[in-house]
């Protein structure tokens, strides 16, 4: 049988099936599609002004370090003229952070990006290692995230920026959506597919990759030969959130546009003011009450 011809140049040989839309197409328009997607969303999300300073959440991973590429393309590319920074945070995970770091080390060679790397251990005294040693695995991921937000924050501050972008993709998201759903928690509900966040004194954040499948980063990283470190972190995965995953890609295996209908139905909830508020200082209480359990 001929080799299939590329549905979208219709010159090339087709290397790949497009996760997304199940499309036969060749390398190059896989990355002039994947890029361009990443582009208008950037732009009709009015993300970025010329001169904006960013730092790219850097954890060495196939999601940051895609984003890391294809912000620098895209910023040359079309002039965002944005000054672009690596930002990383070290969280103490001997054995997985220490290992991912020397990753987003030569990043920064490799994408010539100002690198700014800050740990746990600086910032609070700790590391995860001492913590999980202390208080054990459970609810680990959550007290690390909380952590790491503010770290985020403080080192945003110290590089003067004024935007964080991170490598959260639509399977993350759609996940959340889930994941909130089941847990009936309406005010997270509300805010978890909005592509932009900023509360009241923390630095803007966005997600360029809201609408980018997770498999269609693995493939751009893959045939773009990224540099990037692929192992799961040590300290159990949250499991809860595996539920969702594990739900999820049965979904996607049966019809894969279930990723972006989740997100938008997410997006299609509008949540009333006084359950936002209730729910916070709810979550809020119980967070603390699990960690002074536990000390
Ligand atoms: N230690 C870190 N330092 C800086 N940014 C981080 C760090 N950990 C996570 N992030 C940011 O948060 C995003 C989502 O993180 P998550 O832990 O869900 O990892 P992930 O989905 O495996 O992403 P990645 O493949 O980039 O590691 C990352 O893409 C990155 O932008």
């Amino acid at each position: 049988m001929a080799p299939r011809t590329c549905m979208l140049c219709d010159k090339n040989r087709a290397m790949l099936k497009r996760p997304k839309t199940g499309q036969q197409i060749c390398k190059d328009c896989f990355f002039v599609v994947f890029e361009t997607e990443v582009h208008n969303t950037i732009t009709e999300s009015e993300l970025f002004k010329p001169g904006d300073r960013v730092a790219i959440g850097a954890s060495g991973g196939k999601d940051s370090t895609v984003l890391a590429y294809v912000m620098k393309t895209l910023n040359e590319r079309y002039k965002y003229g944005l000054n672009l920074f690596l930002l990383s945070i070290d969280e103490g995970i001997t054995g997985y952070r220490d290992d991912s770091l020397e990753t987003v080390k030569r990043n920064q060679q490799q994408y010539d990006m100002p690198l700014k790397i800050l740990s746990y251990d600086e910032l609070y005294g700790w590391t995860m290692d001492a913590i999980v040693d202390q208080v054990g695995r459970k609810n680990n991921c959550t007290f690390c995230g909380v952590f790491r937000r503010q770290a985020l924050d403080r080192g945003a501050a110290m590089l003067g920026v004024d935007h964080i972008v991170t490598g959260h993709n639509a399977d993350d998201i759609a996940e959340t959506v889930l994941m909130n759903i089941m847990r009936g928690d309406i005010a997270r509900l509300g805010r978890c597919t909005s592509i932009c966040t900023q509360g009241e004194d923390t630095i803007k954040r966005s997600k360029p990759f809201k609408y980018a499948y997770e498999k269609e980063i693995v493939m751009y990283a893959y045939f773009k030969k990224l540099d990037y470190f692929s192992t799961e972190c040590i300290y159990s995965p949250d499991a809860y959130r595996g539920h969702a995953r594990v739900f999820l890609k049965d979904l996607e295996a049966a019809r894969p546009s279930a990723i972006i209908d989740i997100i938008h139905s997410g997006e299609a909830f509008e949540i009333r003011d006084e359950v936002k508020a209730t729910q916070k200082s709810q979550r809020l209480c119980s967070l603390f009450a699990s960690f002074n359990q536990r000390s």
